[in-house]
């Protein structure tokens, strides 16, 4: 069984280190940074994921999982090697993989023998080959001529769901150049998923490209429906159905086809311009992937005409506002609609009452330019208490149950923009509610 270890302990890191161990496999999680590192050590997570914690805890315990700044010993200790840092957006909107290829000099500086390099970071078309590169160049540099083989192996998972989305993936995808690489990915693999996964093997292109391939594919079937909802909205159709009937046609799929503010988070806006920039250096465009892009910002837009709109003037009201996170069962805010709308609705005049189960730390900090116009609440009803108007930004279970007779004794304005669609609107109209949702 090789011994793993990862180098980059973010998101995408920790949940891979955790699960490889917890699965039975002997693994070290490296950082630079070296906070990260001591609270992960005394057993604290530095992200929000459900689930997570007890996994780390048992690891740890039973000695399977380490964490460590010492990128030597894990290197040396290990023949597989996961680089799983981050590959953020540059002005022009190219992945810079400036920190994957300073992780892959950091392996060869240590490799002390044959190695596999796994690159997990979304990286574009030709990043596995600048690793190549860069390897072969220090083991020069070094004068020694350890073998290694580079692997790529883009990861699907999901933030909120990434424990059930690691442990059940719908496919691995292993690009390599060398028969025996792929080999020891499915020795590691294959001891987690006992060869139930549908394994797609492929050269180092095809991989990495699988991975913008299907991301900008998801962003786009929810931007799609986003587009049909806005004409749903003015010809009394209604969303849900439309996309429950699609969805039950199997070429179609019922997944990522909730209408709603706009799709957001860390992954789908940077890799759809990523992979624009990476057509366009081949001299080819993605045509749908840019109006996608266009189509996703005027979605965020509208969702401040509609609350306009339905409320008037927005000088001086109060707007409760539930949900500021991309997406529930996360912490993460980046690229999140309520960057775009709350900072819009202040401008035209609103104070907002905020509450989000998970996402004020991050907010204090994104929204630092309005703070002044922000007053932060604990719960639902402390935000909704004496508000003109309810908007609900994010599909979080708690926002699925609110106690409308509570809320109507905490004088909060009977107005409702649910923009995640988790309400009907004959209900709420009864129960004198003027109610806005997205395509209905
Ligand atoms: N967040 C997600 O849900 C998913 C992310 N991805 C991709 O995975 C990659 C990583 O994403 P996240 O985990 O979200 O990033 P992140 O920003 O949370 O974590 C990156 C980590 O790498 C560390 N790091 C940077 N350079 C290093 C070095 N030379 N040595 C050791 N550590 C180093 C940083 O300190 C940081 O802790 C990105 O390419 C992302 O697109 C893929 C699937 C899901
Ligand atoms: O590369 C990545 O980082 C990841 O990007 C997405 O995962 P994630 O960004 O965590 O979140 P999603 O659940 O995909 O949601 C993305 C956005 O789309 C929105 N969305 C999603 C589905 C839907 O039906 N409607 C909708 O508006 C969400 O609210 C959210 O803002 C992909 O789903 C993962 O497979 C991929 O690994």
């Amino acid at each position: 069984m090789p011994i793993l270890a990862v180098v980059g302990t973010g998101y995408v890191g920790l949940v891979t280190g955790v699960l490889l161990a917890d699965f039975g496999h002997t693994v070290t999680c490296v950082d630079v940074d070296a906070e990260k590192i001591n609270k992960l050590c005394n057993g604290q997570i530095p992200i929000y994921e459900p689930g997570l914690e007890p996994i780390v805890m048992r690891n740890l315990t039973c000695g399977r999982l380490h964490f460590t700044t010492d990128i030597r010993v894990a290197v040396e200790e290990s023949e597989v090697i996961f680089i799983t840092v981050g590959t953020p957006p540059k002005e022009d909107g190219r992945a810079d993989i400036q920190y994957v290829l300073h992780a892959a000099r950091e392996i060869a500086k240590w490799m002390n023998g044959y190695k596999v390099i796994v690159n997990k970071s979304t990286s574009p078309v030709g990043t596995a080959r600048a690793i190549k590169q860069t390897i072969h160049q220090v083991l020069h540099e070094r004068g020694v001529n350890f073998p290694f083989d580079v692997v790529s192996n883009p990861e699907f998972l999901r933030e909120g769901t990434a424990i059930q989305d690691f442990m059940h993936p719908y496919r691995i995808v292993i690009g390599a150049e060398n028969p025996h690489a792929i080999e020891r990915m499915k020795a590691v693999y294959g001891f987690c998923y006992k060869n139930e996964v549908p394994t797609i093997e492929a050269n180092l292109e095809t991989a990495e490209m699988i991975k913008y391939a299907s991301n900008a594919y998801l962003a786009m079937k929810v931007t799609y429906i986003n587009e049909i909802a806005n004409v749903c909205e003015k010809m009394r159709a209604d969303i849900q159905l439309v996309a429950e009937a699609m969805g039950l046609d199997q070429r179609i799929g019922p997944s990522f086809l909730k209408a709603g503010p706009g799709y957001g988070g860390s992954c789908f806006p940077k890799d759809a311009s990523a992979l624009i920039r990476m057509a366009e250096d081949c001299g080819e465009s993605l045509q749908l992937v840019e109006a996608m892009i266009k189509s996703n910002q005027l979605q965020k837009l509208r969702m401040v005409d509609k609350i306009r709109d339905g409320l008037g003037d927005l000088a001086g009201k109060n707007i409760a506002i539930l949900g500021i996170t991309f997406k529930p069962n996360t912490d993460d805010i980046r690229e999140s609609p309520a960057l775009v709308i709350l900072p819009r609705l202040v401008e035209l005049g609103a104070k907002l009452r905020v509450y989000d189960p998970c996402g004020r730390i991050n907010g204090e900090r994104a929204f630092r330019d309005i703070l002044d116009s922000i007053a932060w609440c604990g719960d639902i009803y402390e935000a909704v208490s004496d508000s003109d108007a309810t908007v609900i930004l994010t599909d979080w279970d708690e926002f699925r149950s609110i106690d409308f007779d509570r809320y109507e004794s905490l004088h909060a304005g009977k107005v409702l923009f649910d923009l995640r669609n988790l309400y009907e609107r004959q209900p709420m109209t009864e129960k004198g509610f003027l109610y806005f949702g997205v395509g209905k």
